[in-house]
Parts: structure tokens; sequence; C-alpha cells
């Protein structure tokens, strides 16, 4: 019997009213924990702790902050194997790729631990004259963070680095399916020194903990990132609260991949794995939609086949996989739904889409390529989150921007091609918020934004000194100074 791990509130680890289970995807009888689930006045308790440090923490020194944040950032980097190895555990991808992410989470850290020294205002010449103009950046107050489950360290730790950064206070409520990442990430972040009730850890299920966050009164602004379903609700939620809630929401996307006849065909077959299969195809910026014209088509298709077939699918924590197993039962059958969705709508299921069996019982799934798929097909319009991509034929570049276009979400887009001309052309004209040339979809430096158009993202970005945009608000004070 383990322990069971508490949340954090005001200052102290206390028990909950519930228990959530994280069961290990690529072992269904590993149970890699027991957290202690939040009820609503559990959550109410965390926004008024947030509240209560809110104003001690605005006024904090940069210094204060940028020590909190580097502190944090070095635990992370020094704990990346083990803490990789939780992450890979609990949400099924690979022990590199969990390693890379939870790097990744220290980086950012590392990045706003800078970023709390940088904040420095403007003062401007009014165009009454003997006026001053000054503008400065005021933390927003107590900000609810809303995570998904495919990236359990990092979207945290590019949601609350930030946060704190700028002065807010936090309550953080992590995906139930993976708490093991949060709530390893809080422990380290509750021995920065930073003042009790700044940052508060609630585990709980989203139709609890999350919509006490989004009818709270005292919570300024929520920081979501998931499905487009739920940002919606939250979108509704912050509008409609009295008073109205800052949001920013980072959703669905079902990525373009376009690949032209002059592109190296080695490097095209990688950046459409990576992109399209790797971390199980569970991620927001997947390459789900890949679109090549014709010269190339046929040898592509047969060399992303025979890439496939090298992959190794299996346990997430054993050397040499490449794909580790989808995160639950309900998002296999999603894949699974899909998958017959494609060959129903007459789609070729030209590799994988099977069930496969490993040592342990886990949610293996074969990565999946359909081919004779067209842009009006559900499975290249909808969501799917698994390691499930579609190769559509375009007759030449007009025609894959086209399509590349033709979709209601606007992530992350590339191309690969060795022509300059069509390079740029796509750059400039690609209906996305990240361009990548001869690189995956998916994979995104963490200094610079984040973020996508149409229906993948609202508000302000993520990331980067960008970040800042959320996480304050400006002030503009004129002074006569008489
Ligand atoms: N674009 C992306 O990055 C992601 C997209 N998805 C897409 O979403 C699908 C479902 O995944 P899922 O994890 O269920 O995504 P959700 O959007 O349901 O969940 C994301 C977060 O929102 C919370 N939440 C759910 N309902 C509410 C609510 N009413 N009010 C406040 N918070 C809420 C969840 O809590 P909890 O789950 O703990 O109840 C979770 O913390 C996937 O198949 C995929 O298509 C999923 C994850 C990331
Ligand atoms: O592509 C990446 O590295 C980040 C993707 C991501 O944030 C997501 O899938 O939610």
């Amino acid at each position: 019997m383990t322990a069971i791990l508490k949340n954090f509130i005001g200052g102290e680890w206390v028990d909950g009213s519930g228990v959530t289970r994280n069961i290990n995807p690529s072992n269904t009888n590993d149970l890699v924990g027991e957290y202690a689930k939040a009820d609503k006045a559990q959550t109410e308790k965390a926004i008024a702790a947030a509240k209560a440090a809110f104003p001690g923490w605005a006024q904090s020194t940069p210094q204060v902050r940028y020590d909190a944040l580097n502190k944090i950032s070095l635990e992370i980097l020094a704990r990346k194997e083990e803490l990789g190895r939780l992450l890979a555990r609990e949400e099924g991808k690979t022990l590199p790729e969990g390693i890379g992410e939870v790097a990744r989470a220290g980086q950012i850290f590392a990045f706003f631990a800078g970023e709390a020294l940088r904040l420095i205002g403007e003062k401007g010449a009014s165009v009454r004259p003997g006026l001053d103009v000054e503008l400065t950046r005021e933390p927003m107050g107590v900000v609810g963070m809303i995570t998904p489950w495919n990236f359990p360290i990092a979207i945290p730790a590019w949601k609350i680095a930030p946060a704190l950064c700028y002065g807010n206070t936090v309550v953080f409520k992590p995906a139930e399916l993976v708490p093991g990442s949060a709530h390893a990430l809080s422990e380290i972040i509750t021995r920065s020194g930073i003042p009790a009730g700044v940052f508060n850890l609630v585990v709980g299920s989203g139709s609890v903990v999350g919509q006490t966050l989004l009818d709270h009164p005292d919570v300024a602004a929520i920081s979501f990132t998931g499905s487009v379903q739920t940002g919606r609700k939250i979108a509704q939620a912050c509008v409609l609260s009295n008073p109205m809630k800052k949001f920013q929401l980072e959703m669905g996307g079902k990525n373009p991949l376009v690949v032209l006849d002059d592109a190296d065909l080695k490097t095209a077959v990688e950046v459409a794995v990576n992109g399209s299969y790797f971390s199980t195809g569970q991620r927001c910026t997947a390459s789900s939609r890949l679109i090549v014209t014709e010269g190339i088509h046929d040898r592509f298709v047969a060399a992303m086949a025979e890439r496939l077939k090298g992959l190794s699918v299996d346990d997430a924590l054993k050397a040499g996989v490449h794909i580790g197993p989808v995160v639950d039962q309900s998002q296999l059958d999603q894949d699974l739904r899909y998958i017959k969705i494609g060959q129903d709508e007459g789609a070729k299921l030209a590799f994988g889409g099977e069930l496969l069996q490993r040592e342990t019982p886990g949610h293996y799934l074969q990565p999946a390529l359909f081919t004779e798929a067209n842009n009006n097909m559900r499975i290249a319009r909808e969501e799917i989150f698994g390691p499930v991509a579609a190769v559509i034929r375009a007759k030449n570049y007009e025609e894959a921007l086209a399509i590349s276009n033709d979709t209601e979400f606007g992530l992350a887009s590339g191309i690969c091609t060795t022509s300059l001309k069509y390079a740029s052309h796509y750059k400039r004209n690609s209906e996305s918020g990240m361009v990548m040339v001869n690189l995956p979809t998916a994979g995104v430096d963490y200094h610079v934004p984040f973020g996508g158009r149409k229906g993948s993202s609202y508000g302000a970005r993520e990331q980067g000194s960008y970040a800042r945009e959320f996480y304050t608000t400006v002030k503009t004070a004129y002074t006569y100074p008489g």
C-alpha cells in the first residue's frame, strides 16, 4: 500500500475527499500512485489562499521571483531522468521523450527566471504639453490553470512559470489522468521559497475542480489547454462570469504536412513519421494530414510503409522503443473508431491500425497510415489525437496549399521541399500559427511564442516573452508634474 499523495493548499499538504488512481498505460496492472481528489470546498479554499497571497507576491522583487524560478529549474533539470521515467510511466511517452519533456520544463522555468528581471515599463511624451505618460504591466491576480494529459509537465510549466514570474498567484488543476508529474512538479515548486498560498495544487475532475475555478469571482484569469469542446465551455463560462475573466485557450489541430515533388524523400519520411506518430500522435501539433503531390506520392507512400514496419511499439520504458501506448482505453476507443470511420469513408488503410499484444497488458496500437483520402473525409477534418495519419494526393503546390488551409484549425503546418520559392510562399500563406520547413509540425522551442489561429487557439500566445500579454494587464498612467 502506498500513501495517497495530497493536494497543496495555502502552504499545506492536505487530504482530499476522494482518490484518483494513476494507471500505467504500458501495463494496466501497474498502479503508478494514488492521489487525493479535491472537492468544490477545497478548490474554494485554494482560491481564497491564492487571493490572500496575491498582494504580497505582486509586490515581491524581481530578485525574489528570479531566485524561486531558478531554484525550481535547477531541481527539475537535476532530476530529469527520474521525473522523465515517472512521466513515461504515467502517460506512455517513451523514456527519451519523457526525459526531453522534463528538460524542457526545467528550461522554461530558467527562461522565466530571467524574464522576471527583464520586466521594465515605458515612459513617453504625452500629446498634451507638460504631461508624462507611463506604461507599466501589473499581474492579473489569481490565475486558474487547467491542463491536459498529453504533456503532463511541459504544459503546466509553461503556464505556471510565467504566471509566477509576472506576480500572479496560481491554482493548478492538472488532468486527472496524469497527476504524477503534476504532483512532483508541485513538490519542487513548494521548496522554492515562495510564500504560502502563491501556488496551490488541486487534483480533481474538470466538472468539479475545473468548474469551480470557472465559476469563482476571485479567479481573474484562466489558462486552458485541451479539447475544443471543453475550450468552448470555458470561453462561455469566462465571458458569463461576473466579473468577466481573461482567458486563453490552446485546443486542437488538424495539422497539414505538405510534401512536394522536389522534397528530399528521406527527409520527408522522417519528418512525417516523427510528426504523425511520435508521442503516439498525442500532440495537438501532430501532422495528421499528409498532403503529397503527384510526382512523389507513390514513392512517399511506399517509403512510409517501409519505415513504419521498422518502428517498435511497446512499453514506454523499454530501451529502443519508438512509440509507446495510447494513454487510456477511452482514447484507444476513439482512435479505433476513427480507423473504422476512415475505412467506411473509402480511404485505404495502407499500414497498421491493429491492436498489438505485448508482454504487459497495455493500450498498444500499430501506427495507422491511410492513403487515397480526401480532405472532406472526417479523418481529414476531425482531431483524432492518436497515431493515425492520412495521405491526401494533390496535383501541384497550389492545390496542396489550398488543401492545407482548408480546415477549421490553424495550429501548426509544415512543408517538405528543396525549393526556396515554395518554402517562402508557404511560410507566408499557410494559415497557421507555427510553420515548419523540412521539420516535423510537432516539437517547438521554449523561448518563442506557441499558438495557433482559427479554431485552434483563442487569446494571447503562450511561451517566450509573449506570455506576458496574458499574465499581465497594462496600466497607462498620466502625470502632470505641475
Ligand atoms: N490540443 C491538446 O493539446 C489536447 C487535445 N485533447 C483532445 O481532447 C480529447 C479529450 O481529452 P481530454 O483530456 O478529455 O480533454 P479535455 O478538454 O476534456 O480536458 C482537458 C482539461 O480540461 C478539464 N476539463 C474537462 N471538462 C471541464 C469543464 N467542464 N470545466 C473545466 N475543466 C474541464 C480536464 O479535466 P479532467 O480530464 O481531469 O476531468 C482536463 O484537465 C482528446 O481525445 C483530444 O482530441 C486532449 C488533450 C490535449
Ligand atoms: O509540439 C510540441 O512540442 C508541443 C505540443 C503541445 O503542446 C501539445 O500537443 O499540446
